[in-house]
């Protein structure tokens, strides 16, 4: 395996954070305008910034894709995916459906899309549990289906359904030897 870009996609909280951890590599901080939540970190789990400074630096060629996602936009920088494509250390990031195409179609041969599936209700119930607003959840949920269908573009999919998490980790476990004794 030659993959030097992992990028994970699905609907929110189905466990993209999850298997991106575990799968254990450095990772891409991208770009948001949304607010952080509680314990999220600038510049480790996002660059937090404003919707304005982010169109400004997709407008002067800084970003390599930039997409709306729930009403915030988020964006990767040129640089950052300069960086893994000639450095070749196996590096993993998340992105929404739109994104993730963008960057497979850039580097087709050295980007692997993992998608991430799981039931309806069971992402409902651990959006609850992330302590995410009624409203919040709605907006997340009302995609759902859609986002579920576009995993059909990715290279493989992983059911990360609350009884799977074991299975999950394997298969995570076996892209990571992959990955790194390649
Ligand atoms: N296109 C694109 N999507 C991103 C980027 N960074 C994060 N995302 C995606 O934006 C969506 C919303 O992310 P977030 O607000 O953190 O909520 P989450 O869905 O619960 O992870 C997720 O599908 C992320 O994978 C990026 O740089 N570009
Ligand atoms: N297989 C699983 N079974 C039960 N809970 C899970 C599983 N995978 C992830 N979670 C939990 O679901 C929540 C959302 O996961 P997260 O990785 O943040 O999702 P995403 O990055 O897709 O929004 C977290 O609280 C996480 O601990």
């Amino acid at each position: 395996m030659s993959f030097s870009l992992i990028v994970f996609q699905g609907p929110s909280a189905s466990g993209k954070s999850t298997l991106q951890s575990l799968l254990g590599l450095p990772k891409v901080v991208t770009w948001t305008s949304r607010a952080p939540r509680p314990g999220e970190v600038n510049g480790r789990d996002y660059h937090f910034t404003t919707r304005a400074q982010l169109g400004e630096m997709f407008h002067s060629g800084l970003m390599i894709e930039m997409n709306e996602y729930k009403g915030n936009a988020y964006g990767t920088s040129v640089q950052s995916i300069r960086d893994i494509i000639e450095g070749g250390t196996p590096t993993s990031t998340v992105m929404e459906a739109k994104g993730a195409a963008a960057i497979k179609t850039m580097f087709p041969a050295q980007t692997l899309l993992v998608g991430v599936s799981v039931e309806k209700e069971q992402c409902r119930r651990r959006l609850q549990e992330r302590g995410a607003a009624a409203e919040e959840i709605e907006r997340r949920m009302a995609d759902f289906e859609r986002e579920m269908k576009e995993l059909s573009q990715c290279d493989l999919i992983i059911r990360n359904s609350d009884d799977n998490l074991d299975k999950a980790c394997s298969i995570i476990g076996i892209l990571r030897q992959g990955l790194l004794h390649s």
